[in-house]
């Protein structure tokens, strides 16, 4: 298998919101967990997508997982590697964006990386470094109560600069309108003036064409499905792209069992979600005190969801609204409630799918990571879109049998996410 673009994500959802920007774009892609065992048979494909959890991992650790990554891509025949960030650019001042493109753009020569994490079909566009979120600048969106990554600066290259060894700088609107040619130049001439990474402006889809040209004639960029979309239409105008991009059939069969939703995300999108879920479903709220506490929490909720499973889909919340989780944090610390309500999300779903859920959505990017790896879920063909930046994902190699998942980033998502999901999902 032989492939034309890699990628590496940060997060399992970015991941799927990667994979489904470049098959709807024209490539076909899978999307790997982790580097894959050499026993999985993987579809013959033009795109990888490998997702890793190292959005919140220390920036050696995700370093080193990217690194290998990285070549196990290039040993498939990679030419570019996209490293797929979160279009809200989640990150701390310790990383990881900026460690790990710089460890990838070394291990690939040194050189200049384009950065950008506009996705404005979902509302994120950059002007002048600028990161808007919606209506918003970063730093006063909802971003800003992450529990995780609270962002508190827009001007990402400022925020980059602070994850990075090397000079960062900027290619603006007015250089990008200007067209390829124009990019190009900049982009020397940054190279030139010593600079190592440089923040795209992209407000339009136009704007992350001429992007994705450009960066197709470097060996590494980093950016959010945009930047994949720009790529992915680069690589098929070159006519490099001789499959028509069809999705394999195979990604909706269905796969019957019950079905279920877990989040985990305290983002404002999932709690609305929730909130309209309610009207629906049943819907459990775990107690993450509780849960925290070492009580029978986890036992309480397996035991709500077998009572009512076999009736319809049920679903179990962790998530709270910022102050609940910043109450919680200043009791037991940030990493350490997120990780032990990730732990403990996880468990519960492993316990549901061993009850016979093969319909599966999980709202968040940690939450999602948790989940998929205690379920030792190999790899996914990608199914049709549920809402932007979220497909339907069929399992490839999984253990129980096939299941349909959704693994829905925590700010994407219409209020109807969690029955629009479990409809497309048979
Ligand atoms: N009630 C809570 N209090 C504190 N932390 C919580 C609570 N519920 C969930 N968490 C933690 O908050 C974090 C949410 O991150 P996650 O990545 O899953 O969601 P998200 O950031 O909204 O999604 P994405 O990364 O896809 O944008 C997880 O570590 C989760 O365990
Ligand atoms: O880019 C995004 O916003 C998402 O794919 C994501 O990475 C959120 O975890």
């Amino acid at each position: 298998m032989a492939i034309l673009l890699g990628s590496i994500a940060d997060d399992y959802t970015g991941a799927s919101d990667l994979a489904n920007t470049l098959t709807k774009n024209g490539l076909r892609t899978v999307q790997t967990v982790g580097i894959p065992d050499p026993s999985l048979a993987l579809p013959d494909v033009d795109a990888v997508v490998v997702s890793l959890k190292i959005r919140s991992v220390p920036a050696a650790e995700a370093v080193t997982a990217a690194a290998s990554a990285e070549q196990w891509l290039r040993r498939r025949g990679a030419g570019h590697v996209l490293y797929k960030i979160c279009s809200t650019f989640d990150s701390t001042d310790a990383g990881n964006i900026g460690p790990v493109t710089e460890a990838l753009s070394h291990a690939a020569g040194g050189g200049i990386v384009l950065v950008t994490p506009a996705f404005p079909e979902t509302g994120r566009t950059v002007y002048l470094g600028h990161l808007f979120v919606g209506g918003q600048p970063l730093n006063e969106s909802p971003l800003k109560d992450h529990p995780l990554n609270p962002m508190h600066d827009a001007n990402l290259v400022r925020v980059l600069t602070r994850q990075s060894h090397g000079a960062v700088g900027l290619i603006d609107l007015t250089a990008i309108a200007a067209g390829p040619a124009v990019v190009k130049a900049r982009l020397e001439a940054l190279r030139a003036g010593g600079v190592t990474a440089a923040i795209a402006d992209a407000i339009f889809e136009r704007d992350l064409e001429t992007l994705g040209e450009i960066a197709l004639e470097t060996p590494v960029s980093t950016g959010a499905s945009g930047l994949g979309l720009g790529l992915a239409r680069a690589l098929v105008r070159s006519g490099r792209i001789s499959s028509g991009g069809a999705a394999p059939a195979d990604a909706i069969r269905p796969v019957g069992g019950l079905s279920a939703i877990v989040a985990g995300s305290c983002s404002k999108a999932t709690l609305r979600q929730l909130e309209v879920a309610e009207r629906s479903m049943p819907v459990l709220r775990l107690d993450p005190e509780r849960l925290l506490a070492g009580s029978d929490e986890i036992a309480a909720a397996i035991s709500w969801a077998g009572d009512r499973i076999a009736a319809g889909p049920v679903v179990i919340a962790a998530s709270a609204a910022p102050e609940t989780v910043a109450r919680l944090q200043s009791l037991y610390g940030r990493e350490a409630s997120g990780h032990a309500i990730e732990t403990a999300t996880s468990i519960i779903t492993a316990e549901l799918v061993a009850r016979g859920v093969r319909r599966l959505v999980v709202a968040g990017g940690e939450t999602s990571g948790a989940a998929v790896d205690r379920l030792a879920i190999p790899a996914f063909l990608i199914g049709p879109e549920i809402a932007a930046g979220v497909p339907v994902l069929r399992t490839v190699g999984n253990a129980p049998g096939d299941m349909l998942l959704a693994l829905k980033s925590g700010n994407f998502g219409g209020e109807d996410f969690f029955a629009a999901a479990l409809a497309m999902m048979h």
